[in-house]
Order: structure tokens, then C-alpha cells, then sequence
């Protein structure tokens, strides 16, 4: 399996039970939301994935590889957006991907040919040399996701990628993500935002730190919208 697979995750913040018997997978090229109110414990399974916390139990796999048992290899396939922006708005764009790119040993030619071309997949090419404090939260994110792919990772974790941007932003963002899953990535997209979720894409409903469904949106929504259907699964009021 060259996506991601996670199996029977639970953890917890002392007493807290932050997930409980958590197993998923996302196939290779898939582009997956993840869809949780705030508290489901999204930031904590991307904690599990990206190994700053460990699970008392079960496994992960991303592209193959197993995460405890082999960690360079599996988080080399992973790429990661967090959820509060990390660039150095001091630096340009290019300056920005560059020190990432040296960060992951890639340097000279090799580096510059990497930019290049992550910036252009992300239509930033144009504004390589513009500090990233002069950019608009959408462009910011853009960036981040370009530099995200700047080691060829098979997957990529983006958690809540769309916050504090306009609906112009957030549409573009979450376009560019779906195309990256098009060019084969496996993506698992965080976000509590329904229309931020294709009728084709597969999803995953997080609540109060369990699975409560998952499959196609489009089967998961059924007879209803999917902002219908996630509200009446979660128990939330409209
Ligand atoms: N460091 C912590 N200590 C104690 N409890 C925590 C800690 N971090 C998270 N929690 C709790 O664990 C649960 C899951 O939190 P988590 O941040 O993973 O959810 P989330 O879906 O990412 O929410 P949000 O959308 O608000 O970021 C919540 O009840 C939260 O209050």
C-alpha cells in the first residue's frame, strides 16, 4: 500500500481520551478530508501521524512504511502543512523554499530545479522574490504547500490549511490540493468546513475522538447535503 494507513490509534492527554480505535486508509492518489467539529482530535491524529506523539498501540504505514519501526523512511514520504502558519516572513518565497530544501540535503541545481518546480505547481513562480510578509494568506499557503513538496513526498498532511483565508482563497487552496492528489499524491485534509469536501473525495468523520464514518463523500452525504448529513451525525445545530 503506497498511501497512508493508519491502524487502531487511540491516545490520551492524561485522563483525556483524545482518540479512541482510530484505523483508516487513504489510497495512493486520493485526495481524503478529514471532518471533525473542533475538539474531534484531528490535531492529535495528525500528531500520531507526524510522530510528535507516539500511540500507546496500533501502527502507521505511509507509502509503505512502517512509522515506529522504520521513521526516515516513512516520514521521508511525508509533506506537512500545519495548521498555524511557519514561514519566516523576513525572507523571500524562494529564500523560504530554499532553507527547507537545505533542510532536507538538497542544495545547488538539484534544490533550484525543486523550487522551480513546486512554485510553478502552485502557480507561484511570479512571486519567488517577494518577501513572504508582503503576500496575502492565500499566496502564504500556496507557499507552504509548495515547499511541502519540495522532497517528493508520496503524502502530504495538511491540517486545517484553509484557516483565517477568504472564500476566494480557501477555494484556490483547496483546487490546488485536489490537483496535487490528480498528479498522484495521497492527501489527508483536515478541516471542519464542509464545502471544503468534492463529492468524490473520500472522507473520514472524526467526532469526540472516534470514526463515526467514512467512504465516499458523495455515499456518506446520500440523500442529504453533506453539511446536512455531518450536522445530524455529530448532533451539531445548525
Ligand atoms: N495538550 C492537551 N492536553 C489536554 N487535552 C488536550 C490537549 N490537546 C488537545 N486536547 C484535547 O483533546 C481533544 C482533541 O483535541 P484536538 O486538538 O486533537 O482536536 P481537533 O479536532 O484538532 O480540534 P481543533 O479543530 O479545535 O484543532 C480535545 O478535547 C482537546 O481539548
Amino acid at each position: 500500500m503506497t498511501g497512508l494507513r493508519a491502524h487502531d490509534l487511540s491516545f490520551a492527554y492524561g485522563a483525556k481520551k483524545a482518540l479512541e480505535e482510530v484505523s483508516f486508509e487513504v489510497g495512493a492518489g486520493r485526495f481524503c478530508a478529514l471532518l471533525g467539529p473542533n475538539g474531534a482530535g484531528k490535531s492529535t491524529l495528525f500528531g500520531l501521524l507526524t510522530r510528535l506523539f507516539m500511540a500507546p498501540r496500533g501502527s502507521i504505514e505511509i507509502a509503505g512504511h512502517d512509522l515506529a519501526r522504520a521513521p526516515r523512511a516513512a516520514l521521508a514520504e511525508l509533506g506537512i502543512v500545519f495548521q498555524q502558519s511557519t514561514l519566516d516572513l523576513d525572507l523571500t518565497v524562494r529564500q523560504n523554499l530554499s532553507y527547507f530544501a537545505a533542510l532536507h540535503g538538497l542544495s545547488g541545481r538539484t534544490a533550484a530545479a525543486r523550487i522551480d518546480a513546486a512554485l510553478d505547481q502552485l502557480e507561484m513562480r511570479d512571486r519567488a522574490g517577494e518577501k513572504a510578509r508582503a503576500l496575502n494568506g492565500g499566496h502564504r499557503r500556496r507557499t507552504e504547500l509548495a515547499r511541502a513538496l519540495l522532497h517528493d513526498p508520496a503524502v502530504l498532511l495538511l491540517d486545517e490549511p484553509t484557516v483565517g483565508l477568504d472564500a476566494a482563497a480557501r477555494a484556490s487552496i483547496t483546487l490546488h490540493a485536489h490537483r496535487l492528489a490528480e498528479d498522484g499524491k495521497t492527501i489527508l485534509w483536515a478541516t471542519h468546513l464542509t464545502d471544503e469536501v468534492a463529492p468524490g473525495d473520500d472522507l473520514i468523520i472524526l467526532h469526540r475522538a472516534r470514526i463515526l464514518t467514512r467512504g465516499k463523500a458523495r455515499d456518506i452525504a446520500g440523500d442529504m447535503t453533506l453539511h446536512e448529513r455531518f450536522l445530524t451525525l455529530t448532533g451539531a445545530v445548525a
